[in-house]
């Protein structure tokens, strides 16, 4: 890949300004909110488009001054009103309080994360803000207080009213762009739900997203095999011939610029990046690792196939951290330009690009 993944764009319009973006608020006890508002004080110069927080204005508080950030942060009634003091103060919707202590999650501030999120993709999807950025929950958290999805992936698509299959997690950062095929699933299942439709679907997805929202119009998609050796000849695993060269074929017949199955080992060197837009993977680590590996400041996970933007830091809540100061606020920052520049993407197509 040779340009920066974060802001690649091959298409010649001017990019149009869009309306605000939404910022779920994350768990309280993690980093979240104390980098949604390092983001805002940073957004000048990083030249974000304006965005509202969703979740709690004493929780915001709270952080900036652990962070030891002097911050305006204020209440707003309406889109409206963020917009209109979002370059003197950090908008918050304020859905309420939490008592949290930073680093030590809990039900109370799970609850609140998951009003935030579920209030930040209703207005995303009501047109209100133009893109949804979900800062960081912990999955077990959430799972304590009724979240019965995997991720907020899945959440965010049922939302939408998208099938979980449908909606493609993709890592993205300036050097790789990576999606796993399977997600959150225990690895020992991993080879039994590698399927040739399962792999061609995702990488269509994958591919139209990428001409609809990254200006990448005929993208080249690198498919990893599962195997060693993208199996060896069916000596190291049956899984790369059966299931993923069938798919490899189907892409390319479609007209997509797909190929593989390629052994994961040797796809993710610098030459080798050179010849791909996308590394399709078939397992989370198998595209996480590389991508945290390389670009872990400033990676951001965005949802394809919805028909919002969705993006997230590619980090999680690190609650080791949270409420020290340490937390580095560059995949925060880096999720709020794509959600924007995708969003600004969107609006020049022509019609309906889910
Ligand atoms: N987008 C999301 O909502 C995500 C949520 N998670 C959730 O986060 C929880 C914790 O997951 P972990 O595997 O521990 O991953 P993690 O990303 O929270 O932390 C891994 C390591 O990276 C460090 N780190 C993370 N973000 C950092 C930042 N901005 N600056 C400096 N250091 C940073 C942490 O201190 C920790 O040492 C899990 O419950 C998981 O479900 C994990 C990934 C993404
Ligand atoms: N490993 C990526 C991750 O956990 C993010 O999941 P999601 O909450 O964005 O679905």
């Amino acid at each position: 890949m040779t340009s920066a993944a974060t802001s690649s764009a091959s298409s010649a319009a001017p990019l149009p300004s869009i309306g605000p973006l939404a910022v779920s608020l994350g768990d309280p006890a993690g980093v979240g909110p104390e980098l949604i508002v390092a983001a805002w004080a940073l957004s000048g110069t990083a030249g974000l488009a304006p965005f509202v927080a969703v979740g709690s204005r004493r929780v915001l508080e709270q952080a900036a001054r652990r962070r030891g950030l002097h911050v305006q942060i204020r209440s707003v009634g309406s889109i409206a009103e963020a917009l209109a003091v979002f370059d003197e103060a950090l908008p918050v919707l304020d859905l309420g309080d939490a008592d949290y202590t930073p680093g030590e999650p809990d039900e109370t501030g799970a609850t609140l994360a998951l009003a935030a999120l579920d209030a930040a993709t209703q207005l995303t999807l009501a047109g209100e803000t133009t893109a949804l950025v979900t800062a960081p929950v912990a999955k077990s958290c959430l799972a304590k207080v009724g979240f019965t999805f995997p991720g907020q992936t899945e959440f965010v698509a049922a939302a939408c009213g998208i099938p979980a299959d449908e909606a493609v997690m993709m890592l993205a950062g300036p050097t790789l762009r990576a999606v796993p095929v399977t997600v959150h699933v225990p690895l020992h299942e991993v080879p039994g739900l590698i399927t040739t439709d399962l792999v061609a679907r995702r990488a269509a997805i994958t591919a139209r997203a990428l001409a609809s929202d990254f200006g990448i119009l005929a993208p080249r998609l690198a498919i990893a095999g599962l195997n060693p050796h993208a199996g060896e000849d069916g000596r190291m695993g049956h899984e790369d011939a059966a299931q993923i060269a069938p798919a490899v074929a189907a892409l390319r017949a479609a007209g997509i610029l797909a190929r593989g199955p390629l052994p994961a080992d040797t796809m993710f060197h610098a030459a080798a990046r050179e010849a791909y837009d996308v590394a399709i993977c078939m397992y989370h680590d198998q595209a996480l690792i590389p991508m945290k590996a390389l670009d872990f400041d400033e990676g951001v996970n965005v949802t394809l196939g919805l028909p919002i933007i969705r993006t997230s830091p590619d980090h999680g809540t690190a609650f080791d951290i949270a409420g020290k100061g340490l937390a580095r606020p560059g995949a925060m920052i880096a999720a709020l330009r794509m959600a924007g520049e995708c969003a600004q993407r969107r609006a020049l197509l022509p019609g309906d690009p889910a």
